[in-house]
């Protein structure tokens, strides 16, 4: 590093605060920014990454006259058939007003597209050279020149782009600014690999230019549990053993590894959800109050309590295949990759010890959402007989339909005392009528942007994630562990639901069903 990058790093770490905090004490940086996204002519790039560069800028946190967006992959495009690919995705209705396409085109005109390699120094020189143009024309004296990467490629890339960007793209001004790279998950296959990762780019750049992203960490309700778990007194004496049965964290999808089954093979359910997205949700719930909002403390706690995570027993595991997921020709005949999977995690602290946090994701499933489930325990020396009715929980609904909602036991309307199971109920969609949620990459590219590395994954922490999961990923990898065949449009293997009841001690709420409200 040189000694104006310190510079630079100092002061963007300076600005590692929260937004609240950040919003108060720190100006807005200005001058150029120049946003690369390689791997441009991708999935990713055209369904999540410039839509949620769109929407930044369509609400005036991308100004015209300090951006420019660069797609670079290796395709050979010219920048408008780029536009003309990225136009469906940012225009998805035909309700679209002239006004909202004229946005559009205005968007469209500030990208570039630049063909070239992902291990070419000619070619990245040539992508330094088109930066270069830009922020000539954009750099004011009082302005920053600001380098975002964005890696939209397959892992397999990122150490000899990272070796290119910082060879041939670094930010160069004097005058201040930042060269700083995004990468997606996969980060690494299990500990050694992602450990191998994490020294090949940590060569290249400080921590605090590496924002790992993980995107549920964006989602408005991961993103809504610190404030819940620590800004609510009926919360905080609450969240323990004392008090707290069990935990799920859910993800289902209702649809299969669709055309994706070549990468999803290599990886399966654990690595492409449960060891990063469920994870980093498990740590927002179960982790200790920060000294501050600051990212450093976030991540010090999320760091522990992943560090306080006992070793995943056999019988603590269930996994699923889903029939016909092996029809797709990319599919091996003989795959035992997980497309579903229930693992109990059990937390060695004083707050946790014996309770278990079940995390279960599925593909191929009877429903599409994710939620939280907090279980509380039975009520002791109920006069009630509430155990009829079932436990308290508190449900947060991730998506769809953003809601919290805690069921408790009531008195059933009428002249008897009988008692019924019902709920205190927020819907976002009913409660925050005139408010949009935005998209989680939406949220953390602009984060990434301000320098905010809150909602980011460490480099120990991504560690530490690893060392929970690798011992039964190698074991199912080396097919040791059997995957149970499941239909298509259920719930996935009756083994997840028996372990849940016998092992997890979940207690199912019969003949209660939350109906999400509707306008
Ligand atoms: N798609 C999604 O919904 C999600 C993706 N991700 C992650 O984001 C990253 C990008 O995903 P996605 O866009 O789906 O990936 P793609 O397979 O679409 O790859 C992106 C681009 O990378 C280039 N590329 C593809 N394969 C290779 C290769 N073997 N060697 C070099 N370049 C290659 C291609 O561009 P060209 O040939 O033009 O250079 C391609 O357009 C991955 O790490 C993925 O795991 C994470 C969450 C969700
Ligand atoms: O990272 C991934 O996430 C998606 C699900 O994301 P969501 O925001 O729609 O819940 C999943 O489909 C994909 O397999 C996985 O790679």
């Amino acid at each position: 590093m040189t000694s104006s990058e310190w510079r630079v790093e100092r002061r963007q770490s300076s600005t590692n605060e929260s937004p609240l905090s950040r919003d108060l004490e720190h100006a807005t940086e200005t001058g150029s920014l120049s946003i690369v996204v390689l791997g441009a002519s991708g999935d990713l790039a055209k369904k999540k990454t410039f839509p949620a560069l769109f929407n930044l800028y369509r609400q005036g946190f991308l100004l015209p006259d300090e951006v420019c967006i660069f797609g670079y992959a290796r395709s050979k495009l010219t920048d408008d058939e780029l536009r003309n690919r990225l136009h469906g995705y940012l225009v998805p209705s035909k309700d679209f007003s002239p006004e909202q396409l004229e946005e559009v085109s205005k968007f469209l005109h500030l990208i570039k597209y630049v063909s070239g390699s992902y291990d070419s120094e000619d070619s990245f020189c040539n992508l330094d050279k088109e930066i270069s143009e830009h922020e000539l024309l954009k750099n004011s004296t009082e302005g920053s020149s600001r380098r975002l990467f964005y890696l939209a490629l397959p892992p397999s890339v990122y150490p000899s782009v990272c070796k290119m960007i910082k060879t041939c793209c670094m930010n160069k001004s004097d005058l201040g600014g930042w060269t700083r790279i995004v990468v997606e998950k996969p980060f690494g296959k299990d500990l050694e690999s992602a450990e191998q990762l994490s020294t090949q780019i940590g060569q290249l750049f400080e921590e605090p230019q590496i924002y790992r992203i993980d995107h549920y960490l964006g989602k408005e309700l991961v993103q809504n549990m610190l404030v819940l778990r620590f800004a609510n007194r009926l919360f905080m004496p609450l969240w323990n053993r004392d008090n707290i049965a069990n935990v799920q964290i859910v993800f289902r999808e209702n649809f299969g590894t669709e055309g994706r089954g070549g990468y999803f093979d290599q990886y399966g359910i654990i690595r492409d959800i449960i060891q990063n997205h469920l994870l980093q949700v498990f740590c927002l719930v179960a982790m200790e109050k920060p000294v501050s909002l600051k990212p450093e403390h976030i991540r010090d706690e999320k760091l522990k309590v992943l560090e306080s995570v006992l070793p995943i027993k056999d019988d603590e595991v269930v996994l699923g295949q889903y029939e016909g997921y092996k029809d797709d020709p990319t599919v091996p005949d003989n795959s035992n990759t997980p497309t579903f999977a229930t693992v109990i995690l059990r937390v060695h602290n004083e707050r946790w010890e014996g309770v278990p946090f079940i995390l279960k994701a599925g593909k191929a499933l009877n429903s599409r959402k994710a939620d939280i489930r907090v279980q509380f325990k039975d009520v002791p020396g109920d006069i009630f007989k509430c155990q009829k009715q079932g436990r308290n929980e508190f449900v947060i609904r991730l998506q769809p339909s953003e809601a919290m909602y805690m069921k408790l036991t009531v008195k059933k309307p009428g002249l008897e005392m009988e008692t019924v199971q019902s709920e205190l109920d927020l819907s976002y969609r009913q409660r925050y009528q005139a408010v949009t949620i935005p998209e989680a990459y939406e949220r953390l590219i602009l984060d990434s942007i301000r320098g905010d590395q809150q909602h980011f994954v460490r480099r120990d922490e991504l560690k530490a994630s690893w060392e929970i999961f690798t011992p039964l990923l190698h074991r199912i990898d080396k097919g040791e562990f059997k995957s149970t065949p499941y239909q298509p449009g259920t719930r996935g293997p009756v083994e997840a639901d028996k372990l849940l009841l016998e092992k997890a001690g979940y207690v199912q709420t019969h003949g209660y069903r939350w109906i999400p409200p509707t306008l």
